[in-house]
């Protein structure tokens, strides 16, 4: 069962106009529920794992699971990322093991804490692009560094998270410096900082321009109208998951997300690939404490999966319906890894940049 390249999906949202959620995942519980919610809508998949998931479950084990996936659900595409790739070795070894699509975060060092020079980035970024375009394999790119404009820090709880405080400058991608880093990198999707953050404690309150720059992506599509953005840290944090954990003996202090109509704003602005992992682990987590809470005698680890599967079935399906991906995948054709490779090497999937900027 063949997968299809994040370049191939995005392609097609563009050309659609619709976004894709891109979820977490590192076990089978949220892998079945994940492609039963695509199921039930023609959704095509952004299935991503983080280095931290690979290290979880092992790439042997993320490869079958994701080829019995696909095999189990033929009619939903399937594309296997990599997120957040810390450098070459993690990139190419994920395409290894069947990945078809990768991020290289050349934001931060290696060590995924340090803010990393323009320089540095763009130089890792176009090594990561040569080499997984010669096998098909479309990259992600990141420009600008994942933070809070509240605090002007990034998530500490996270896997990947710059250390320090952060300037504005470097919290809100330059849209002039975007164009020069998709032309430099030749990335097929660029994530972009916009004041979101990892984790779910992003905002102090709801947030309005101030602390989430919409016209930051408004204004790198403007200059970049053909290239596909990516949000980072965008889940939602809704409050019934945070009232359905505290409920049942949580205690998460009341904090923000990024509302999904700021997303499907974004998504009317070049957004195709929005991350989500938050969410994901929020909803299932709010089920676990309430089985846990209300059945102290149940020991079967079925009786908290299935419930918790059940919550993320129903978010995952809300974010297929809201962002549009919902009634695509049947209407996708699979373009194979070996005929993405000729179409970069033809130079059919060059980046374009807007006329005026070209000029
Ligand atoms: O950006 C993410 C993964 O790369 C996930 O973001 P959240 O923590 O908001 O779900
Ligand atoms: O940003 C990364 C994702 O939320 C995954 O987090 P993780 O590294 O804890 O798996
Ligand atoms: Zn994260
Ligand atoms: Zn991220």
């Amino acid at each position: 069962m063949a997968l299809i390249t994040l370049r191939q999906l995005l392609d097609h949202a563009a050309e659609h106009g619709y976004g894709v959620p891109a979820f977490n995942i590192n076990n089978m519980e949220q892998g079945l529920a994940i492609m039963e919610a695509a199921e039930g809508c023609d959704a095509p998949v952004i299935l991503q794992a983080s280095r931290g998931a690979r290290k979880y479950a092992g790439d042997i084990m993320l490869r079958h699971m994701v080829q019995a996936l696909a095999e189990m659900f033929p009619g939903n595409h399937i594309v296997m990322h990599q997120d957040h790739g810390n450098n070459d070795a993690t990139c190419l070894s994920a395409i290894r093991h069947g990945f078809t699509s990768v991020m290289m975060d050349g934001s931060l060092e290696e060590d995924m804490k340090t803010p990393a020079s323009y320089e540095y980035n763009v130089e890792i970024t176009r090594r990561v692009t040569t080499a997984a375009h010669a096998v098909g394999a479309s990259v992600e790119g990141e420009l600008g560094v994942l933070g809070s404009l509240e605090t002007g820090e990034a998530a500490a709880e996270d896997g990947s998270g710059a250390e320090g405080k952060l300037s504005h400058d470097q919290l809100l991608t330059d849209p002039d410096q975007a164009v020069d880093f998709v032309l430099a990198t030749r990335c097929d999707a660029l994530a972009i900082a916009c004041g979101t953050s990892h984790g779910a404690y992003k905002f102090t309150r709801k947030p309005d321009g101030d602390i989430l720059s919409m016209e930051t992506i408004r204004r790198i599509n403007e200059k970049l109208p053909d290239t596909h953005l990516v949000m980072h840290g965008s889940s939602s944090v809704p409050q019934e998951l945070q009232d359905l954990i505290n409920a049942n003996g949580g205690r998460m202090p009341q904090t923000y997300g990024v509302p999904v109509e700021e997303i499907e704003r974004g998504i009317r602005m070049g957004v195709r690939k929005v991350n989500i992992d938050t969410d994901c682990r929020m909803a299932m987590t709010g089920q676990y404490r309430r089985i846990a809470q209300e059945k102290p005698e149940e020991f079967d680890p079925r009786k908290f999966n299935a419930p918790a599967m059940e919550e993320l079935r129903k978010l995952c399906r809300d974010r297929f319906e809201r962002f549009g991906t919902a009634g695509q995948a049947s209407k996708i054709k699979p373009v194979s890894l070996d005929d993405m490779a000729s179409r970069y090497a033809s130079g059919a999937l060059d980046p374009r940049i807007a006329a005026a900027d070209a000029a």
